[in-house]
């Protein structure tokens, strides 16, 4: 089974030395909820079955592209294409104006042309992510700037790889986002093997900082390229784009075509010397969607990176993603205890410093258990110190421990209590949205899973915290008198 769009691209593909068993995968166009078009499964499959090859050849990157050769390295790096996605997305750009003569022509003509994800999206539909992260890691002016300021120089520097006629058509700002989207939804960071054609490469790694810093790159998660066992995971990887070379960002033929879901990664993408090899890593039965992974992202990142939500039946009840998060800055914290205590900034700067150096989180995460992170605790508790036991702590290079008391537990309710103010509509508000509102535009649906997903986070926080500081406050009540009281007692 296969969709008639893909059949010249699998005959690309196994002409030019990709292997894929069609008795084990098909192509067929899940619903949109499960990823529209995905791998399905045409017979039972064992787990550890290779679904099909992909020889390094058959890789786009910078590496792979002729694009980076014809420019010579020294252009290359004085238009800053080394550094970030716009060297791959000229490269891509590049590719699809050879039409036929690239010889990824099949590959590009298969990927999407439009996305769904909030960078494409207005401003009123914007406005229906306000609080969530989701807007300020997207990252769209850094993309106009690396493309007014690398893109548009490399096109004037060699016009005869980039004929002026040929720039509205293939390397236009819109052009320049589509593709930009696709690595974003779609690329895996693979080390390239093999050291036959390095000069580039060498070229290259000989400069200094080489991170990846483009547009879609705003966040600082910390997953790793290629895990111990050799797999590769999807787009996710290249959450960590600060530690990741350019040059192994890639786009993998066939590979993408798998969809994702928290929790439903049955195959999954490992690296040898000379291919990649997509193979089983659960039995899978016939008619099932294979799933890859995309590393079990919050809504807030399968949203700003893929363009998709994930909604499935949480354990507590209700449906959501079990992997949503809602980040804290230490900034509300610390403006919460200035204001609370009426302290000025500077009392508590050093501190902060302090904090830092010592390696400190500055962005603290709730998660779907609801527990208040250990280090949010201690930075609230070296907030209260007094002068005394601040030398001391800063002395034995120890920050306090996460020891949830009154004073700590009163100042992480405010926090939590201002974090929820940052969303213009209440929990309240955005159920019933969604109970009543029955056929909702997809923008608008999806932020409100997102924002539902993170409140829920925050409220769900908030009443155990307060449920644990009534609960304690109830004890020292009713407690029987401590041994001090006590032994007066027996005293007199
Ligand atoms: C790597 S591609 C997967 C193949 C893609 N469906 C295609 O047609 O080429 C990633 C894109 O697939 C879609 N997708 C993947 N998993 C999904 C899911 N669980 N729900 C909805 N869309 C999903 C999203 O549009 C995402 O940007």
């Amino acid at each position: 089974m296969s969709l008639p769009e893909l059949e010249p691209f699998l005959s690309w593909f196994q002409r030019n030395g990709g292997t894929i068993d069609l008795d084990a995968i098909g192509f067929k166009c899940f619903p949109s909820t499960e990823g529209g078009r995905g791998a399905v499964a045409l017979k039972n499959i064992e787990k550890e079955r290779t679904l099909f090859t992909v020889p390094r050849s058959l890789i786009l990157s910078i590496k792979t592209s002729s694009l980076p050769e014809k420019f010579g390295p020294k252009i290359w790096k004085e238009c800053k294409l080394d550094t970030g996605w716009s060297g791959l997305i000229l490269c891509m750009m590049w590719e699809d104006a050879q039409t036929l003569d690239s010889k990824w022509s099949h590959y590009l003509a298969i990927l999407p042309t439009a996305f769904n994800t909030p960078m494409f999206w207005n401003d009123q539909d914007l406005k229906e992510l306000e609080g969530t992260p989701v807007v300020e890691k997207l990252g769209k002016e850094d993309a106009e700037r690396d493309y007014h300021d690398k893109v548009l120089l490399a096109l004037q520097r060699r016009p005869d790889l980039f004929p002026p006629e040929s720039i509205p058509n293939h390397y236009s700002l819109e052009r320049y986002h589509v593709m930009g989207s696709r690595i974003l939804s779609r690329s895996f960071d693979i080390e390239h093997a093999g050291t036959d054609d390095v000069t580039l490469e060498e070229e290259l790694n000989n400069e200094g900082d080489r991170s990846i810093g483009s547009a879609m790159d705003v966040d600082d998660h910390n997953e790793t390229a290629g895990a111990e066992d050799g797999s590769i995971q999807d787009g996710p990887l290249l959450e960590d784009e600060d530690e990741n070379d350019a040059i192994n960002v890639s786009m993998v033929p066939v590979a993408d075509l798998l969809n994702a879901r928290f929790g439903s990664e049955n195959a999954k993408l490992f690296y040898e010397d000379k291919e990649l090899k997509m193979i089983t890593t659960k039995p899978i039965s016939a008619g099932q969607q294979i799933w890859n992974t995309y590393n079990d992202l919050p809504n807030s990142e399968l949203l700003r990176k893929y363009g998709h939500v994930d909604v499935l039946p949480l354990s507590g009840g209700g449906n959501g993603n079990p992997a949503d998060v809602v980040e804290i800055r230490a900034d509300l914290v610390l403006s919460t205890f200035l204001e609370q205590s009426g302290s000025a900034a500077t009392s508590r700067s050093e501190r902060i410093d302090w904090w830092l150096e010592q390696g400190g989180d500055d962005i603290f995460v709730l998660e779907t258990n609801f527990e208040i992170p250990e280090a949010m605790i201690s930075l609230t508790r070296l907030l209260y110190l007094s002068s005394d036991e601040w030398e001391k702590a800063r002395d034995k290079e120890k920050p306090p421990k996460p020891r949830l008391d009154s004073q700590a537990s009163g100042l992480i309710s405010l926090v939590l209590q201002k974090r929820i103010a940052h969303y213009p509509s209440t929990m309240k508000e955005d159920e019933e949205m969604f109970e009543n509102e029955a056929r909702m535009p997809l923008n608008k649906y999806q932020a409100l899973i997102v924002r539902l997903g993170e409140k829920r986070i925050l409220n769900s926080t908030l009443q155990r915290l307060q449920i644990a500081k009534s609960d304690s406050s109830q004890k020292r009540k009713s407690a029987p008198p401590g041994p001090n009281v006590s032994k007066k007692k027996a005293k007199r």
